[in-house]
C-alpha cells in the first residue's frame, strides 16, 4: 500500500487546521473513504440550506399570501364552507382528496343506525318491564342513547316573560341573557317520553319478532363503527357536555390540559384572557395533526402488524366495506319501518335534521364500490380539532395577484378549541364569520347550558369588536337556512326561544332578516373603526348556490383588499 508523502507547512502551527487534517500516515484507500464521507456530508448539508431556503422563500410566499380565517362555533359549517371554496375555485385539488372521505361518511351513517338501534333497545327494555309490572312503568332513562354523540341538544322553551311579544326591551340582546336561570337541556336530540305529554300515553308501539332479528342482523355494525372512530381519532367524536373532553395542549394551544370549564367562555381567544393565561414564551401551537394523517398511520400500523398476530385484529377499510354492504338491506327495512319511525317521532328524534345524515342514501353508500360523491363530502360531518391550514390554488384565471393562491385557516369551533385561534388573528386578510341561524331552539353540544344562537352572538361581538382585527374585512354567513325553514314549517315556534322576535310572523325569510338586522347593528356599534357590513343568507350544502356566493364573496374581498392597498 503506497504511503502519501507528509508536507509539513506553516499552516500545522494552527490548531484547527491540525485538527482538520489528514492522518500524516493516510493510506490511499483510506484518503478515498475520506473524501467520499467528506462529499457526503457536504451533500447533506447543501441539501439542508436548501430546505432552510425552501421554508425561508415558502414563508416570505406566505406572509405575502392572502390569508382567510373561517370563524364561528361548533357545527356552524366552516368546514363546509371550505369544501365549498375547494368545490368552486380548485376542482382538481377537490377531487383528489374526495375519496378519502368515504370512511367518514360510513361512519356517519353508521353512527345513524346505531342510534336508532339505541332507541330502539331502550323502548323494548321499557315496553318489557311494563309487561311484566303493567303499573309501574319505569322511569324513561336513555342512557345508552345519551351516551352517543349529541345531533343537537334541544333548549327548552323560554317561559315567557312580561316583554315576550314585544321587541322593546330587547334591542341589542339576542337569546337568555346570562343572569337568567340556566335552562335544562334534554339529552343529545331525544326528548324523554315522560315529558312529551301530559296527555294519557299513546299505547304501546307494535314491536314484533321481526324487530328483534333487525337487531341481530344489525349487530356487526357496532364493531364497525368503533373501528372507524378509532382510525379516524378524536375528530370523529363529538364532545360531550356531562363529561368534557380535557382539552390537550395540543389542541388549544397554550392553555393546559385539565382547565376545561376554564375553557368553557365564548371568547377564550380574547388578547386580555390569553395574556393572563399565557406563561411568557409558551409557544401557541399553529396547527393540528389531521384525521388523515391519524387514518395513514392506522393504516401502517395495521400492514405493520403480523397476520393473525391478535384475535381482536382491526378491520381494515375493506373490511369495514363488506359489514357494511351485508347490512345493506337491513339498513333499509329499518329505515323504512312504520313502527321505527313512530317510536322516533315520539321521542321528537329528528335525524335528518342533524349532520351527517345517510339514512336515505343506504342504497348508494352502503355498497363495495361506493365512490363518495361531491354531495355527500359537503354533507359529511367530522369535526376540526385545532387550526387546519388549507392552499387554496384557485385553478380558474381571475386577472388579479390576490387571487391566485390563498391561505385559508379553518379552526375548531368548539368552547374548548377557541384558544388557538388568537395567533392567527395578527395577520389575517379577512375573516368569514359562520352564523347558524337554525338553531335558536338548540343548546351547545359542549355546555348545554348555553343556547347556541346566544353563543354565536357573543362570539360576532368579540370578533367584530376586537381591536387586533379592525383592520380585517369580515363577511357574515347566516348559515343552515334550509334547515331553519325545514325547522319552522314543522311548527317549532321562534318566539317561545326568542321573546324578542314578538309577534313577528313566524316564517323563516322574516327570522333571517331580523337577526341579519342584529348582527350588522352590533358590528356598527362596536367596530373599533367603521367599516362595510357583508351578510349573506347561505344553506352550505347547496353547493351551487353557495358557489354564487362564494365567487362575489371573493370579488368583494379583492376589491376591497386592493382599495386598502391604495389607501396605504
Ligand atoms: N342542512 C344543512 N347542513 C349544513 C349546513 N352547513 C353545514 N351543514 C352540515 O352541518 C354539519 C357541520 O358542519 P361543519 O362544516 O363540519 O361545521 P364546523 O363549523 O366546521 O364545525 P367544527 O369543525 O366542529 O368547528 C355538517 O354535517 C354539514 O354538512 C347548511 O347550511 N345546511
Ligand atoms: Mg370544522
Amino acid at each position: 500500500m503506497a504511503r502519501m508523502p507528509f508536507i509539513k507547512n506553516f499552516a500545522d502551527e494552527d490548531p484547527l487546521t491540525r485538527a482538520m487534517a489528514p492522518p500524516p500516515d493516510e493510506s490511499q484507500e483510506e484518503r478515498n473513504t475520506r473524501l467520499r464521507r467528506e462529499a457526503d456530508a457536504q451533500r447533506i448539508s447543501d441539501e439542508i440550506d436548501e430546505r432552510i431556503g425552501q421554508d425561508r422563500a415558502a414563508w416570505r410566499r406566505n406572509k405575502s399570501l392572502f390569508k382567510l380565517l373561517l370563524l364561528g362555533q361548533s357545527e356552524s359549517g366552516k368546514s363546509t364552507t371550505l369544501k365549498n371554496f375547494q368545490l368552486a375555485f380548485a376542482r382538481r385539488a377537490w377531487q383528489a382528496e374526495r375519496a378519502s372521505w368515504r370512511a367518514v361518511i360510513q361512519l356517519n351513517l353508521i353512527r345513524s343506525v346505531n342510534t336508532v338501534l339505541d332507541v330502539f333497545t331502550d323502548e323494548l327494555a321499557r315496553a318489557d318491564a311494563a309487561a311484566r309490572s303493567p303499573s309501574s312503568s319505569p322511569p324513561f332513562r336513555p342512557t345508552s342513547v345519551a351516551d352517543r354523540p349529541a345531533l343537537f341538544a334541544l333548549a327548552q322553551p323560554l317561559v315567557p316573560t312580561d316583554s315576550a311579544g314585544s321587541d322593546h326591551n330587547h334591542s341589542s340582546t339576542l337569546p337568555r341573557p346570562r343572569t337568567q336561570p340556566v335552562r335544562r337541556a334534554h339529552s343529545a336530540h331525544v326528548v324523554p317520553a315522560a315529558s312529551q305529554s301530559k296527555q294519557s300515553p299513546p299505547p304501546p308501539l307494535p314491536f314484533a319478532s321481526k324487530h328483534s332479528l333487525l337487531k341481530l342482523r344489525l349487530a356487526p355494525l357496532r364493531r364497525v363503527e368503533a373501528d372507524l372512530t378509532r382510525r379516524l381519532g378524536a375528530a370523529s367524536v363529538d364532545e360531550q357536555f356531562d363529561a368534557p373532553e380535557a382539552a390537550t395542549p395540543s389542541e388549544i394551544g397554550s392553555a393546559s390540559a385539565g382547565d376545561s370549564d376554564d375553557l368553557m367562555v365564548a371568547t377564550p381567544f380574547d388578547v386580555a384572557y390569553a395574556r393572563a393565561r399565557r406563561a411568557p414564551g409558551e409557544p401557541f401551537v399553529r396547527a393540528h395533526r389531521s384525521w388523515r394523517d391519524s387514518l395513514g398511520e392506522h393504516s401502517r400500523g395495521r400492514l405493520g402488524r403480523r397476520r393473525g398476530e391478535s384475535s381482536d385484529r382491526e378491520m381494515d377499510t375493506d373490511d369495514a366495506t363488506e359489514v357494511i354492504a351485508s347490512c345493506a338491506e337491513a339498513i333499509a327495512e329499518l329505515w323504512a319501518d312504520e313502527v321505527v319511525q313512530e317510536m322516533l317521532r315520539r321521542r321528537k328524534m329528528r335525524l335528518d335534521h342533524g349532520p351527517g345524515f345517510f339514512l336515505n342514501d343506504v342504497g348508494r353508500i352502503a355498497t363495495r364500490g361506493y365512490e363518495p360523491s361531491d354531495d355527500d363530502v359537503v354533507r359529511a360531518r367530522l369535526r376540526t380539532l385545532g387550526v387546519q391550514e388549507h392552499h387554496l390554488v384557485f385553478e380558474t384565471e381571475t386577472g388579479s395577484d390576490i387571487a391566485k393562491e390563498w391561505i385559508i385557516y379553518d379552526v375548531g369551533g368548539s368552547r374548548t378549541t377557541r384558544a388557538a385561534w388568537l395567533p392567527y388573528f395578527d395577520d389575517a386578510n379577512a375573516i368569514l364569520f359562520l352564523a347558524p341561524i337554525s338553531c335558536f331552539d338548540e343548546l351547545l353540544t359542549e355546555d348545554h347550558r348555553v343556547n347556541r344562537l346566544e353563543d354565536s352572538f357573543v362570539l360576532w361581538k368579540a370578533i367584530v369588536s376586537s381591536k387586533l382585527l379592525a383592520n380585517c374585512i369580515l363577511i357574515l354567513f347566516l348559515n343552515k337556512f334550509d334547515l331553519l325553514e325545514r325547522k319552522l314549517q314543522s311548527g317549532v315556534q321562534v318566539r317561545k326561544y326568542l321573546p324578542s322576535f314578538g309577534e313577528r310572523e313566524n316564517a323563516a325569510p322574516v327570522l333571517a332578516k331580523y337577526l341579519h338586522h342584529k348582527f350588522r347593528e352590533q358590528m356598527k356599534e362596536l367596530s373599533p373603526k367603521p367599516r362595510q357590513f357583508y351578510g349573506y343568507l347561505t344553506s352550505a350544502i347547496n353547493t351551487r348556490a353557495t358557489a354564487a356566493t362564494l365567487s362575489s364573496v371573493r370579488d368583494g374581498i379583492i376589491r376591497q383588499h386592493l382599495e386598502k392597498a391604495d389607501f396605504v
